[in-house]
């Protein structure tokens, strides 16, 4: 399927730039990749290269430095530019598109403040499944910092910071997740969920982890989202079960759902055919119990491993398998073996299965959807926390 990724605001343009350079080679599932936000700096300085120029847009003009905050405010700059921002979509073909990801970081005010009133006039104007990808913001951004470096540091550059970098303080992020989340429901046909708290280590700033968590948070969506993409026409690549963008449509739904992405990677060895002149191109051997091994770890990693947002996998009503890597190595009975771990451990009945081989690859993956889940611990919490602020 192809995806027209749209960033907005400080997380939500880095993680669309984390999401076009984690796209596999040959496997394109992106349309286009857009950045919006309200400031220049971040838009030259953080979308890099991921993101063409043409596809990068300022908007809120006389907006300097963020909306500090303001919620409120950034829902109504979300209604004034709503369709400025729709018309910037023109420099691409969302059109060709099956669907939309809306990446943004919620407890800000831009990002989170834009994002329904986008969502609305996509779903209006395309009649397409409109996802939303959202991080959740972590306890440590809710203290006031005493430091100085309140808000202005969520639009700083994308270099790493110095050790011990200073940490947006942001007491308002709990109240301003809970409240897009709100405005979200009913808009967005999914909203998957990434949990900054659970991700970043302990004693590590929001700015000396973003990186990598945005690396962690791509490579899922990537695996999940590139399963059904490229290969055409190489009849090696093609997947013996190909997911398209309905069978996606089925497992995410269109009632706003809660959805949690599991994965998990074994490298494997893939006799250095890769780096050969194609006189060792023939599929090297694979001993099966070493295959059915990598692919029974993958998944058990996949389902019972870190999630992007922690929940019980058995609250999930819907879910879906992706299993990839070598072809050499894609045991098609530990995958199907893996499909029936996955349905005998969601409580819903729809779990959908696919493969995507990857002859390049030189790890076997397992990518896991997760979808309906609750109630969902961390989203309580900051529900109490949002409670405790107002
Ligand atoms: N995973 C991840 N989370 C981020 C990143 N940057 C910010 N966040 C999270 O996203 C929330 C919103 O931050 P931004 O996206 O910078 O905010 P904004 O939407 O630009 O809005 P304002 O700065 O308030 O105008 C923060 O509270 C963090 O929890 C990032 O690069 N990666």
């Amino acid at each position: 399927m192809q995806l027209e990724v749209i960033g907005i605001g400080g997380a939500g343009c880095r993680i669309a730039g984390a999401i076009r350079a984690a796209e596999p080679s040959g496997h394109s599932f992106i349309e286009d990749v857009f950045a919006f936000d309200t400031t220049d700096e971040l838009l030259t300085q953080t979308a890099d290269t991921a993101v063409p120029e043409s596809h990068r847009y300022r908007y809120g003009d006389g907006i300097d430095g963020g909306l500090g905050g303001d919620l409120q405010r950034g829902f109504e700059v979300g209604e004034e530019h709503v369709e400025e921002l729709d018309r910037a979509l023109d420099e691409g073909t969302p059109t060709a598109a099956d669907a939309f990801l809306v990446a943004v970081g919620l407890g800000g005010a831009t990002g989170g403040g834009t994002a329904p009133a986008l969502v609305a006039t996509l779903h209006r104007q395309y009649d397409k499944p409109v996802y939303v990808l959202a991080t959740l913001p972590a306890d440590r951004e809710f203290e006031r910092g005493g430091d100085g470096a309140a808000e202005s540091d969520s639009h700083s550059s994308e270099s790493a910071p110095a050790a011990g970098a200073a940490e947006p303080s942001r007491p308002n992020a709990a109240a301003n997740a809970v409240h897009t989340l709100e405005r979200l429901d009913g808009l967005a046909s999914a909203v998957i969920c990434f949990d900054n708290d659970r991700w970043l280590r302990t004693g590590e700033s929001l700015v000396e982890g973003r990186e990598r968590c945005n690396r962690e948070l791509a490579t899922r969506v990537s695996a999940f989202f590139a399963a059904g993409a490229g290969g055409a026409g190489s009849g090696e690549t093609i997947a013996e079960t190909v997911i398209d963008a309905s069978d996606v449509g089925r497992v995410m739904g269109s009632q706003t759902a809660i959805v949690t992405l599991g994965y998990g990677e074994q490298d494997v060895d893939t006799g250095g055919s890769r780096f050969g002149l194609g006189l060792f191109s023939a599929k090297p051997d694979v001993e099966t119990s070493s295959a059915v091994s990598a692919i029974e770890t993958v998944i058990r990693k996949g389902i019972h491993g870190k999630l992007t947002l922690e929940c019980d996998p058995e609250s999930a009503q819907r879910a879906l398998l992706i299993v990839g890597g070598p072809p050499a190595w894609l045991n098609r009975q530990a995958i199907a073996e893996g499909r029936r771990a996955l349905e005998s451990t969601i409580g819903g009945r729809v779990v959908l299965g696919g493969d995507a081989p990857r002859p390049d690859g030189e790890a076997v993956f397992a990518a896991v959807v997760l979808a309906d889940v609750g109630p969902v611990e961390r989203l309580e919490e900051l529900r109490a926390a949002a409670e405790r602020v107002e």
